[in-house]
């Protein structure tokens, strides 16, 4: 869990999809775009879902590794960027925590519309739209980072002979 998280809100592949289509929907008329930049890898599974039901076929990415420099601060390094200032794409990415990421999307790309599916309180300022809001306590789990367990019921029935 990351650090600074006390709760969890897990998140499913249909809620996932549910309100990336929500996400989607709200990015019509789908004529305005051009294409999408995906900020990998969170951003590509929202993306994916925004291509197909915009159908845009323009899917670019930019890629973007976070490490903890310092013990405290949090650094970036982009890897590979979509060329560009951004001007009629989308670029997406699944949630904005801090901001950090969002705010180095924002240098790199001033003219893009910049969507994520969730946002804390921290960094939801420097979205343009998003679907649902989480409190900065809480660490999101996305579906890709789960697995289906078996779950002990809450009352165990005594055994009979
Ligand atoms: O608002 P921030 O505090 O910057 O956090 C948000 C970013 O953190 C996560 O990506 P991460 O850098 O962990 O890499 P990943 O997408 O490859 O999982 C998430 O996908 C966002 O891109
Ligand atoms: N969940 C998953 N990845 C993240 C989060 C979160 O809440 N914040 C930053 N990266
Ligand atoms: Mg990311």
């Amino acid at each position: 869990m990351g650090f600074a998280s006390s709760k969890q809100f897990f998140v499913s592949w249909e809620e996932l999809h549910r309100a990336t289509r929500e996400l989607a929907r709200r990015q019509l008329p789908a004529s305005q775009w051009k294409g999408i930049i995906a900020v990998s890898r969170g951003g590509l599974v929202p993306s994916s879902i925004l291509a197909r039901e915009l159908n845009l076929r323009l899917v670019q990415t930019v890629c973007i590794t976070s490490y903890v420099h310092n013990e405290q601060q949090k650094q970036l390094k982009v890897l590979s960027a979509a060329e560009g200032d951004g001007e009629g794409m989308l670029v997406v990415d699944d949630l904005v925590d801090t901001g950090n990421t969002a705010k180095k999307i924002r240098e790199m790309y001033p003219k893009a519309k910049f969507i994520t599916v969730y946002a804390k309180p921290q960094g939801r300022d420097l979205v343009d739209e998003y679907v649902a809001d989480v409190a900065q306590d809480t660490w999101i789990e996305l579906p890709w980072d789960m697995q289906l367990n078996y779950s002990d019921p809450l009352c165990k029935s005594d055994k009979i002979d």
